[in-house]
């Protein structure tokens, strides 16, 4: 076969499968400004994978000249696998593919080019350094500043004040903050700010001193990866070889990111048709980033810019045969969404023949709901053959605090789970305090991290000698240019003064520079092996994990946390990422008309790139790793399942307060409950075959001061609507369950044998015990329970406890991880008497009638972990799951 024959076999299969739109929007010609709408599952990211492979092959274009942003890391990875699968064989070297998240090929673009805006040797600031940072910039003001400030009149002020705080801390860091993220979001420079008529004044300073003090410490916070790179490939051609550029979640790009996308395809400097050449894929109807400055008006921007700036007008294509969801999940998800009164009319297909309602309940309280969620989960996983497993299901929530409830039934009911985490993860206090160390090992001038790792664990400095380390080192880099790491060298042999050192700080200080010293050396033979050869997977893992390992041990953090089981799991799960770790391309093609000498010569080293990985992770709306949600039920927020899909989903909290939430409501004004509908939106769509919804109304159930007493709004529209079911249709009979067979696409279609179940005694134990399960007594929930002829008259208690249905106790002797232990412990009982009778979708609550001790039946074994190669405690090695969100330690 020629290459051309096996090249055009790849663009057979590249095209394989695609529906008439979906081709015409992946064969579009390169030369194109193409806008692909569309709605939830529908084939966006196919689509996008598609194009890509299409204009690799079919257009010829050299992958260094092609640039794809996605949203999150996970989703760039799992584009190039796709990629990798439908070029087999083709002689394209995808890891030059310039791909990743506005915020990584950014940070690439600045570490090659920086230098041409005077950014040399940056890192990353994360959330916390910013906010360290920016509370430095408060505390420390000249008197000119205070005395500026002072003459600041209260109403501009107020809005950025902290009700809470107290006199030196009269500014919330985070309101300061949030303004400057939206100032950099929309790409207005302090500068610019500051001679806007309408600038506040208060934003204005400490916008100023802010970025001074990054500067300053050679930081780029967030907001200034986009920034800066934008300010670098306005001012100088760097990116003139680039032939097309693509954008995943269109919806969710904010101004700087829409600009640029613009300045990013400019192109060839004298080839038209080389020029600003751009797919963009999206769906306004789940555009949930309001709050982080996201525009859905930036597909109108779009079309517009380029019509009036180079006469070019969009093509659009709309896609809207949805290959994900049933006809009813995508009917209820469609009859929220025209709710929404701006909403442009669209109208998915569903390409499935068969279809269930979704579910839908009140319940008393959130543990109610949550054990409503643990019942029908495990009677789901009943089913005969399986054809369901904990993967299939998922639970999301408007706001990650709900989670806890349902994290304490799902454990207590041995059901393993997996939190999709976004941020959460890099922002707890034991992930960072190994990364600070990580970080002043890779880099001499870190100084947050140099400080806070000084003294944690406990040297016996004490917070003034700290800050005057601090302000000497700021001080030694400002007039001398020397960093801190040269600064506390030269401290402790006296070569630089101002400050005082006890005999106790001298030899702590001697003993931390001794071991940061020591791990460096192993960094730079670490180094020269992993440069030096290739060398098999083991052998890597096995030398990193050493050196994390003495890290661990050498600075003190394995002994700090010697008791803490959670937090050495957390620094594991970091050491694994470690270990895993590969470091991206980074490399960029040569500039048409640059020189070597417009190339940065440095390369970072291995524990630079992954710092500066995990900085940029940081930035990551969600970051979801569905290879830990293997075996496991994923409970997530809404805003981390963007992108995702499960057979089985769950949407717990529609009430007022929750779904909309509060925030939305107190502040009035359609826009804000319409992106509260579009994250309702968001999370109905990823269900492919079952969708259960809940709400729960509370007088008692208050949060922050508020009665969560009313349905949501979304839910009370629907009721005109026979949208919603009261029990799963699923189950009715015989024929129902084996068309849910079919949509689980379970092939072939397994056979249950109807002398070992029977569907009427499932279907009616399902509405009966219920009645039981509600009040917090664990059934064993078995296939066995439904064998065809057992006693189906089961409404009453008693009649279960003779038919033999098992009880679990609450009082089971569990052999599970201490730390679900504790989740058990604070398991509460739901707050509404068993004696209830509620009025919704005719469920009474009877007292249980036990007269017997309960059975203990063991179900579900509890979650497991690989161990890892750390000389940690034995009982936690291959127990619990990596990462458990410890909510006391904070
Ligand atoms: N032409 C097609 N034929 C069959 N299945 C398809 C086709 N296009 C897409 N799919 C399937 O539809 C499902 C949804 O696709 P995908 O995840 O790409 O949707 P999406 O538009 O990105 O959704 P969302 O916006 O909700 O994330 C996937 O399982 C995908 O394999």
């Amino acid at each position: 076969m020629t290459s051309i024959d096996s090249s055009i076999n790849a663009i057979d299969k590249v095209l394989e499968g695609l529906n008439a739109n979906q081709r015409k929007a992946v064969t579009a010609p390169s030369n194109a400004r193409l806008q692909i709408i569309a709605g939830p599952g529908t084939g966006k990211t196919k689509v996008l994978t598609s194009r890509v492979a299409y204009l690799l092959l079919n257009e010829h274009i050299n992958p260094q000249h092609i640039i794809v942003t996605t949203f999150t890391k996970k989703a760039a990875l799992e584009m190039m696998e796709r990629l990798e699968k439908n070029l087999v064989g083709q002689s394209v070297d995808l890891s030059k593919l310039l791909i990743g998240t506005f915020h990584s090929i950014c940070y690439r673009i600045i570490k090659i080019y920086g230098k041409k805006i005077g950014i040399e040797d940056y890192h990353i600031a994360d959330e916390r350094d910013s906010n360290q940072i920016l509370k430095e910039v408060m505390e420390n003001l000249s008197d000119n500043d205070r005395d500026l400030l002072a003459g600041v009149p209260e109403d501009e002020k107020l809005p950025l004040q902290n009700p809470r705080g107290g006199a030196d801390q009269k500014f919330d860091i985070k309101k300061v903050k949030r303004q400057i993220s939206k100032l950099k979001s929309s790409g207005v420079s302090y500068d610019n700010y500051a001679s806007m008529n309408d600038s506040n004044r208060v934003v204005s300073l400490f916008y100023r001193l802010y970025q001074t003090k990054l500067e300053e410490n050679s930081l780029l916070d967030f907001d200034d990866c986009l920034f800066k790179c934008l300010d670098l490939i306005t001012s100088h051609p760097v990116l003139n070889f680039v032939q097309h550029v693509l954008v995943d979640e269109f919806q969710d790009s904010n101004e700087i990111q829409l600009q640029l996308m613009y300045n990013f395809a400019r192109g060839h400097p004298t080839i038209p048709k080389l020029q600003n050449n751009v797919t963009i894929v999206g769906d306004p109807d789940q555009s949930i980033y309001g709050f982080r400055d996201a525009q859905a008006i930036n597909f109108e921007k779009m079309n517009s810019y380029y019509k009036q700036k180079y006469g070019k007008s969009c093509e659009i294509i709309h896609l809207v045969e949805n290959y994900r969801s049933t006809s009813d999940i995508l009917s209820l998800s469609e009859t929220v969404m025209r709710q929404q009164q701006t909403r442009t009319q669209k109208s998915l297909k569903s390409q499935h023949t068969t279809t269930f309602k979704p579910v839908y309940k009140n319940l008393n309280s959130s543990e109610e709901e949550a054990l409503w969620i643990s019942y029908h989960i495990q009677h789901l996983l009943a089913l005969p053959d399986s054809p369901l497993k904990y993967s299939d299901f998922s639970i999301l929530v408007r706001a990650a605090y709900q989670t806890r409830v349902i994290e304490n039934e799902l454990v207590k009911k041995r059901i393993p789970y997996h939190m999709i985490r976004g941020r959460a993860f890099w922002e707890r206090s034991e992930v960072i305090a190994i990364l600070d160390y990580l970080r002043v090992i890779a880099h001499d001038n870190d100084r947050i991290a140099f400080i806070r790792s000084l003294n944690f664990p406990k040297r016996g400095f004490g917070p003034k000698t700290l800050e005057s380390l601090s302000q000497v080192s700021a001080k030694e880099a400002a007039t001398s240019g020397i960093s801190i790491y040269e600064t506390l060298k030269g401290v402790l042999s006296g070569e630089i003064s101002g400050v005082k050192l006890n005999s106790k700080n001298k030899s702590s200080l001697k003993d931390y520079l001794g071991f940061l010293e020591q791990s460096r050396e192993m960094l730079a033979n670490l180094d020269t092996y992993l440069n030096g050869e290739v060398i098999e997977y083991e052998k890597k893992s096995d030398l990193l994990a050493k050196f994390f390992k003495f890290v661990f041990e050498k600075s003190g953090l394995a002994k700090e946390y010697v008791d803490e089981d959670n937090q050495t799991l957390n620094v594991m799960e970091v050491e694994k990422q470690f270990r895993e770790f590969t470091p991206q391309e980074v490399d960029l093609p040569l500039f048409i008309g640059g020189t070597e000498d417009d190339i940065a010569e440095t390369k970072p080293n291995f524990l630079s790139s992954f710092i500066q990985s995990i900085g940029l992770y940081e930035a990551d709306a969600a970051a979801s790793e569905t290879d830990k949600s293997k075996g496991k039920v994923s409970v997530s927020t809404i805003h981390g399942s963007k992108g995702l899909e499960w057979n089985v989903v769950f949407v717990p909290g529609l009430s007022e307060g929750l779904l909309p939430a509060g925030f939305a409501i107190a502040q009035g004004g359609e826009e804000l409950v319409d992106e509260e509908r579009r994250c309702f939106y968001v999370a109905t769509t990823r269900a492919k075959s079952l969708l259960y919804l809940s709400s729960y109304t509370t007088s008692a159930g208050n949060f922050y001061g508020r009665s969560i007493d009313k349905v949501s709004r979304f839910i009370e529209k629907l009721n005109n609507h026979q949208l919603l079911g009261t029990v799963q249709e699923a189950f009715k009979d015989w024929n129902s369950l084996m068309k849910l067979y079919q949509i689980l696409d379970k092939n072939p279609i397994p056979v249950p044998d109807k002398k070992q179940f029977c569907i009427d005694t499932f279907n009616s134990l399902l509405k009966s015990r219920i009645d039981i399960y509600m009040q917090g007594i664990p059934l064993s929930i078995k296939q066995g329970d439904f064998v065809a002829g057992a006693n189906i008259n089961t409404y009453s208690n008693t009649n279960m406890m003779s038919s033999g249905m098992g009880f679990s106790s609450a009082k089971l002797d569990m052999n599970i991880p201490k730390r679900s232990v504790g989740l058990w412990k604070r398991q509460v009982k739901p707050k509404h008497s068993p004696n209830t009778t509620t009025t919704s979708n005719n469920l009474q609550f009877k007292p249980p009638m036990m007269n017997k001790a309960p059975v203990c039946n063991r179900q579900f074994a509890p979650p497991t972990v690989q161990g890892v190669n750390m000389n940690i405690k034995k009982s936690i090695n291959n127990k619990a799951p990596p990462y458990i969100p410890d909510r006391r330690k904070k």
